[in-house]
This record gives C-alpha cells, sequence and structure tokens, in this order.
C-alpha cells in the first residue's frame, strides 16, 4: 500500500497538467469544461475570500465529484482549505448528471443517461436527448444560473396527451383529476394524523376512490391506473412507494435544460479544475476510518488495483444512498446508529429512460408529453402481463419540440427498469416498446417510419450510481431518521452530502448542491473559519 500526502496548493503550469498520473488531464479539462471555458466568465467563485482566509493551513477530503461534492469543494476552496476530491469513475466528473457533446458544435445532452453502446449509431447528426430537468423551479436558486451562463431552456409543461391501450383518451377522461385530488387528501390525511401507519400508494388510493361518494365507476377504475404517473418521477412503483411522504407535484413547473446540465457542473467544477491534482479519478474510496481530531481522517482507496490513502482534518461523503445502502463504503469505527438507521429506513429507486430517434416524426408535434396508463387489473390477484409495454404506465418526452430532434424519450421506473435496462438487443428493446409507438401515431394507418437510433440509460448496472437513479420513500420508510441524524451529528468532521440528505429538493440536483454547500459551511464551523455569507439561499452567488 502507498501512503499518499495531499500535495499543497499551489499553482500549476498547464505542461504539468499535462502529465500528472490521475490528475486530470488537459484533455479532459477541455472535455469538461466545453469548448468555451467558463474560467473567464466567472471569476467569483474561484477567488479566495481574503477576508475570511484560514488562520491554520486545513485539509479537507471529498468522497465524489458530483455536484454535491463538487459545490462543498468550491466552498470550502473558496475559504482557503486545501481540498481533494477522490472520485471513483476513471474519466469524467458530474456523477449522475452526464452530458455529452459532439464535435464542438451540437450538444448530445445525455443528462442522466448513459449511451447504449451500439456500433449501430447512424445517426448524421447530434441528439438531444436530454433529461434533466429544473424542479421546483420557483425556489430553485440554481434557476439563477440559467440566464448566466447562456443555457437554452424549454418549460415542457403545456397540456400533455393521455393514452390507454385503447387509443387517446378524450377530454372528459377525469382519472386524473382524481389521481389528483387523491394527492391532496393524501397530505391532508397525513397532516391530520402524523401518527398513522404508512402503506402503499397503491392501497390508500383504491381506498380512496372506493370511498369517494361522487365519482363515476370509470373514473373510480382508472384513477389508479392514473396515479402511476406519478412512479415516472419518483421512480419506483405505487405498489411500493410511501403514502405518507408521497411525492407528488400537481402544481410546480419543470424545466427542461435543453442546453445541457454539463453547464452547471462545470460552473461549480470551475474553480476545482485551477489545480489538476484537487480531483483524483479513478479512486474508488472503499474505507473511511474517521475521528474528531486534526489529521484523524484516513480515507483508503483503489486505484487500478493499488491501493491509496489520504489523510485529512475532515471528509465529506457524497456517493449515493445506493453505494451506502450496500455498504459498498465501510466506516471505522462504525457510523453512529442514528445515520446507520437513517441510510436504511430511506430507500433508492430505478428510473429508467429509453431514447429512440426515428427518421419522421409521427406523433402530435406540439404537445410536451404523451402519458400512458395500463388498464386496471380484473381483480387485485390477476398477474401482469410483463411481456408488453401497455402493462406499465409511460411518460414520453416530445424531443421534436424540447429539442428539435425526431426522437422520444420514454421514462420507465422500477421494477421495468432493471429489466429494460439489462437487455443488450436493440431489437429486443425496440420490440418490446413498438405497440407504445403506434399508439401514438396520428394517423394510425400509416407504419411507423425507421428506427434511426435508441438509447437506454444504464444507471441500475453502474457500481457509482448504487445501482439505482436517486433516493425515494418506500412505504414505511422514514426520511426524518436521516435528517435528525445529519442534523445532530452536523459538528461531525465526518460529513455526508447529496441528494438523499436534502430535505427540499431530495433526489434532485438543486437539492444536491444544496447539501454540498451545507456541510461544506458545517466543516468551516468546525474548523473555526468564518463563512463569508455566499450561499445558495441568498442567491448571491448566483448574482455574484
Ligand atoms: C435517470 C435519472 C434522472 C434524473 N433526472 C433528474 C432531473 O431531471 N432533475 C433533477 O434535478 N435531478 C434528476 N436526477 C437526480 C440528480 O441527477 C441527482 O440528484 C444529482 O445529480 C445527485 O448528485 P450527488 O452529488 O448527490 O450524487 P452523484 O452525482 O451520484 O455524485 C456522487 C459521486 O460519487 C462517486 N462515487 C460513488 N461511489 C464512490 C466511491 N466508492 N468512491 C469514490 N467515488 C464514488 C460517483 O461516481 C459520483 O460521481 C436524475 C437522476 C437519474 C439517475
Amino acid at each position: 500500500m502507498s501512503t499518499l500526502t495531499i500535495s499543497p496548493r499551489g499553482a500549476l503550469n498547464l505542461n504539468e497538467i499535462n502529465h500528472r498520473p490521475n490528475g486530470i488531464s488537459m484533455a479532459t479539462k477541455q472535455s469538461l469544461l466545453g469548448p468555451q471555458s467558463l474560467l473567464a466568465s466567472f471569476e467569483s467563485d474561484c477567488a479566495i475570500s481574503h477576508a475570511a482566509a484560514a488562520p491554520k493551513h486545513h485539509r479537507v477530503l471529498i468522497v465524489g465529484a458530483g455536484i454535491s461534492g463538487l459545490r462543498a469543494a468550491s466552498v470550502l476552496q473558496r475559504h482557503g482549505v486545501e481540498v481533494t476530491i477522490l472520485e471513483g469513475r476513471p474519466d469524467r466528473i458530474g456523477g449522475r448528471i452526464l452530458t455529452s457533446r459532439a464535435n464542438g458544435k451540437d450538444v448530445r445532452d445525455i443528462a442522466v443517461w448513459v449511451v447504449f453502446p451500439t456500433p449501430w449509431q447512424k445517426s448524421a447528426h447530434t441528439l438531444f436527448t436530454g433529461a434533466a430537468w429544473m424542479h421546483e423551479t420557483s425556489q430553485n436558486k440554481l434557476v439563477h444560473l440559467i440566464p448566466k451562463l447562456g443555457i437554452e431552456y424549454y418549460y415542457d409543461d403545456g397540456t400533455p396527451l393521455y393514452f390507454t391501450k385503447e387509443g387517446r383518451a378524450g377530454s372528459q377522461f377525469k382519472a386524473k383529476k382524481v389521481a389528483d385530488e387523491f394527492a391532496d387528501y393524501c397530505e391532508w390525511y397525513y397532516e391530520q394524523h402524523p401518527d398513522a401507519p404508512d402503506r402503499p400508494v397503491l392501497e390508500f388510493v383504491h381506498e380512496f376512490v372506493n370511498k369517494h361518494p361522487l365519482i363515476t365507476s370509470s373514473e373510480r377504475k382508472w384513477a389508479p391506473q392514473a396515479a402511476r404517473e406519478v412512479e415516472l418521477w419518483i421512480g419506483t412503483s405505487i405498489e411500493e412507494a410511501s403514502s405518507k411522504y408521497l411525492s407528488y407535484f400537481v402544481t410546480e413547473r419543470n424545466l427542461y435544460m435543453k442546453g445541457g446540465y454539463d453547464k452547471i457542473v462545470n460552473w461549480t467544477a470551475e474553480p476545482l479544475l485551477q489545480n489538476p491534482d484537487t480531483i483524483r479519478l479513478g479512486e474508488v474510496v472503499k474505507n473511511i476510518e474517521w475521528g474528531e481530531k486534526d489529521d484523524s481522517i484516513v480515507v483508503h482507496s483503489i486505484h487500478n488495483d493499488e491501493a491509496h490513502s489520504f489523510t485529512a482534518d475532515a471528509v465529506v461523503v457524497t456517493v449515493p444512498l445506493g453505494v451506502l445502502r450496500r455498504d459498498m463504503l465501510s466506516f471505522n469505527p462504525p457510523l453512529p446508529t442514528d445515520i446507520q438507521d437513517g441510510f436504511s429506513k430511506f430507500s433508492y429507486g430505478a428510473l429508467g429512460k429509453i431514447f429512440v430517434e426515428f427518421a419522421e416524426v409521427f406523433w402530435a408535434r406540439d404537445n410536451d408529453q404523451f402519458i400512458f396508463y395500463p388498464s386496471p387489473l380484473a381483480t387485485p390477484d390477476t398477474p401482469v402481463d410483463e411481456s408488453s409495454i401497455l402493462s406499465y404506465a409511460t411518460v414520453t418526452s416530445n424531443l421534436w419540440i424540447m429539442s428539435g430532434t425526431k426522437g422520444l424519450c420514454i421514462q420507465v421506473a422500477e421494477p421495468l427498469t432493471q429489466r429494460i435496462e439489462a437487455m443488450t438487443s436493440r431489437s429486443e428493446i425496440y420490440n418490446f416498446f413498438e405497440p407504445l409507438f403506434k399508439l401514438m401515431r396520428t394517423e394510425p394507418y400509416k407504419d411507423l417510419p425507421a428506427l434511426v437510433d435508441l438509447e437506454t440509460t444504464h444507471w441500475t448496472q453502474d457500481p457509482m450510481a448504487g445501482f439505482g437513479s436517486y433516493s425515494v420513500e418506500k412505504s414505511g420508510d422514514e426520511p426524518g431518521i436521516l435528517d435528525d441524524a445529519l442534523k445532530k451529528h452536523s459538528n461531525s468532521r465526518l460529513q455526508f452530502a447529496g441528494e438523499h440528505c436534502a430535505v427540499v429538493g431530495n433526489g434532485c440536483v438543486h437539492g444536491a448542491f444544496e447539501t454540498g454547500e451545507v456541510a461544506a459551511r458545517n466543516l468551516l464551523a468546525i474548523l473555526g473559519i468564518e463563512y463569508d455569507g455566499r450561499d445558495s439561499r441568498s442567491g448571491s452567488p448566483m448574482t455574484d
């Protein structure tokens, strides 16, 4: 085992950057920053705040270079703390945000996508498969970065079209309204009865419609199916989702990041990329020895089969909840029991996406989304026909209106996600989804046009993503345990950050960003460094 100490902070010239063994190479830096480096335009976050300079040299390790780790590191660095990020992926930062750009001109926005590894990609031009939204846009501080960074965007919340296997649902199909009413009731019910036991959404929605005196019999049948739309946002089925903590967004607006989420990642990472040693790629952290004194943290990682260890005064762990729940990272001494309970009482979901490009647009061009509800089962015990996509709820985004691509993006939830992401044959995936495409034809008598390209996500096969997409409350979960535990241990040198640690924006990019900020502030307090006040809540870094 080799023991590495973190090198002192200092400027390096570009030649040195190119020859660093596992720091970020210039090529990587270029690809991370894109053709037009943001370095020149956003100097404010790069500058170390002299007013708040640390009286003593402090070192902090950050595990994970997703948005939360990058934000934690940049805030700490701004306050004069020496930071090193250990990122397990060998080739990129950004974690569950992933945008790829082809030929420097077109954007292949695969935010939160993994490209299907295929030799048969025929697309002559770059596709926008962007699957990245900014949620809760009225409170989301990252929204301020959109005009600042000149990111193209699109509010894709126009009226969607609803489908069942019989075809398009007419304007009097009000099952969705009943499902919305259920979500409203659910929230009210648990406010009134905070100690009432949790139960799966499917069970509660059935009870709600059965007791509802004023709805029609078809609404009673279809409303539980319409409630399945939420599956495509939370990433899990309503058979499993919690009623008590149901995240059901009825009123919020969602903004599609047409210009790419990578600009947010780059803006956050910019100050950190100035020193190629700050972000160490390919360091898969396996164990963390922790304590509450200076130099008491030792992080053990594996890089290309070689064991490394790093010593620091504090550590911020930002790996996904799926990684923590699977014990892919161990702690010595073991974590406090309340934090362990917190992780075990908060679940991890699996949202999946399938992008399909066709030679022609055959669907309604001016609707943002197409929502499909599967038919109600004859009895609760009737088995689901797993061989048909029409047995599952799907939300399909119209990439034609969103980004000018002749494509559709279909969202699926677990347990279907795991099945689709494990498929290796393009024709198998296409054949499975074809009945859905046929339903969406505006001219149903015409054959479907030729398939050009197809991609799927692969997060459920990705250990660095914890084999899933993001945290979700399943029935019986108590997310408050983790929140309380993190608050209780806010004065610890072992900090946690990431989307699962967020109370507001949990599961989302803006929530993850905020947790990085909180962890950094907690550590500044422990290290005796005055915080400069430029937090994301006040919006000041966005408007500097
Ligand atoms: C399919 C999908 C769709 C989504 N859609 C949206 C959306 O539209 N809008 C939205 O706001 N959010 C969306 N999200 C969620 C959003 O992407 C995440 O909440 C956010 O990016 C999480 O950031 P993070 O820093 O918490 O974690 P991550 O980005 O996962 O960062 C953690 C980092 O830790 C690294 N790591 C893991 N294990 C180790 C280890 N042992 N050692 C070292 N490094 C390790 C990982 O490689 C990763 O880089 C989506 C996510 C997915 C998967």
